[in-house]
């Protein structure tokens, strides 16, 4: 054939996908830039209730901030299905464990926060303009995760705060968003604070984003998320001999909960869980 109409033949079927892909692409990154910008736009909106009613960083900023996240489901089209919120009434502190898919994970986690409760997040999340404020007044504690021995410091400040604040510390034990469809081994920094602070465990899991939100493939509409409160995990008598054990227990509950409610088949990776 001659390699003109090889040529034409090859752009009639092209230039669609190209366009469709761009759109596509186009259409997700706007998605994106909209959620951030909204993510944005609401803690400059709620920095200063904040301040006139908590005057500062405190934990109970953080009714104010849940309140305020929350009605961003309605812009992109999410809704939640909570299962188990009653495993969260527990008297005084615990650690709570939960999968970490993208930065839409802040509607899943405002959904369902409980009260008295910071995160631990990342300290590059600070210079994130309003947001790094809003993160700030909510008293989210910050870790450098290049700088091991920096955190585990910090951690053991959060213990002591823990027991004697009241505090519940939410942590996402992967480290790292992932959107692989699984879950990534568990660090161990969660289930040393639990056990340093004597302080129960309760694993939160969040069904698989991937249906509706996908970086690799553009997409990103509306859908539904399941959620999952676990029973708590009782880390009374155990010790750092037991961090390993306790790590992989923990990951292997999560990961076949995240596989039941993302309705997908069980895969055993057959490798140990914790992170090296
Ligand atoms: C109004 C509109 C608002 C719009 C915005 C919406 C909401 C914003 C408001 C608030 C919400 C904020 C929520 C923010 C979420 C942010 C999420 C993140 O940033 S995730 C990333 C940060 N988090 C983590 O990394 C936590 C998990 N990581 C760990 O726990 C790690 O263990 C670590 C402590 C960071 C250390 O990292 P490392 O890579 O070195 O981990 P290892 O687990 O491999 O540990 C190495 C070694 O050290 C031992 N170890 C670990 N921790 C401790 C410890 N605390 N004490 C003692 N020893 C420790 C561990 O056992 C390993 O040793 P060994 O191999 O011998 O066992
Ligand atoms: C004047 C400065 C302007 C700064 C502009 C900042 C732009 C960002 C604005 C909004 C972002 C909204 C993000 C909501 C909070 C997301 C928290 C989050 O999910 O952090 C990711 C972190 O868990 C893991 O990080 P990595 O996956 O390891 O990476």
């Amino acid at each position: 054939m001659d390699l003109w109409w090889l040529l034409w033949i090859s752009l009639l079927f092209l230039v669609p996908f190209i366009l469709m892909e761009i759109s596509s692409g186009f259409k997700f990154h706007f998605k994106l830039v909209y959620y951030c910008a909204m993510c944005l736009l609401l803690s400059a909106l709620a920095a200063p209730m904040c301040l006139l009613t908590n005057g500062g960083r405190t934990v109970n900023n953080m009714r104010i901030i849940s309140r305020v996240v929350r009605t961003l489901k309605y812009f992109f089209g999410v809704r939640f299905e909570v299962k188990g919120l009653e495993n969260f009434q527990i008297d005084g502190p615990c650690v709570i464990i939960s999968n970490h898919q993208s930065i839409l994970d802040m509607m899943g986690l405002m959904e369902i926060l409980p009260d008295r409760c910071v995160q631990i997040a990342k300290k590059e999340l600070m210079y994130a303009g309003s947001v790094g404020l809003i993160t700030y007044l909510g008293g989210v504690i910050y870790i450098n995760r290049k700088r091991t021995s920096d955190a585990k410091s910090i951690m053991a400040a959060v213990a002591q705060a823990m027991i004697s604040d009241n505090l519940k510390v939410w942590i996402y034990p992967e480290g790292t968003r992932n959107n692989s469809g699984d879950l990534l081994p568990f660090k161990k920094g969660a289930f040393h604070l639990a056990l340093q602070a004597q302080v129960p465990i309760i694993p939160v899991v969040y069904s698989s984003l991937t249906s509706f939100y996908n970086q690799k493939k553009n997409l990103f509409t509306g859908g539904t998320v399941k959620v999952e409160i676990l029973p708590k995990i009782d880390t009374s008598g155990l010790t750092e001999n037991d961090i390993t054990d306790l790590t992989e227990r923990c990951h292997q509950t999560m990961r076949q909960v995240f596989f039941r409610l993302s309705n997908k088949p069980y895969e055993s990776n057959g490798q140990s869980n914790c992170a090296q």
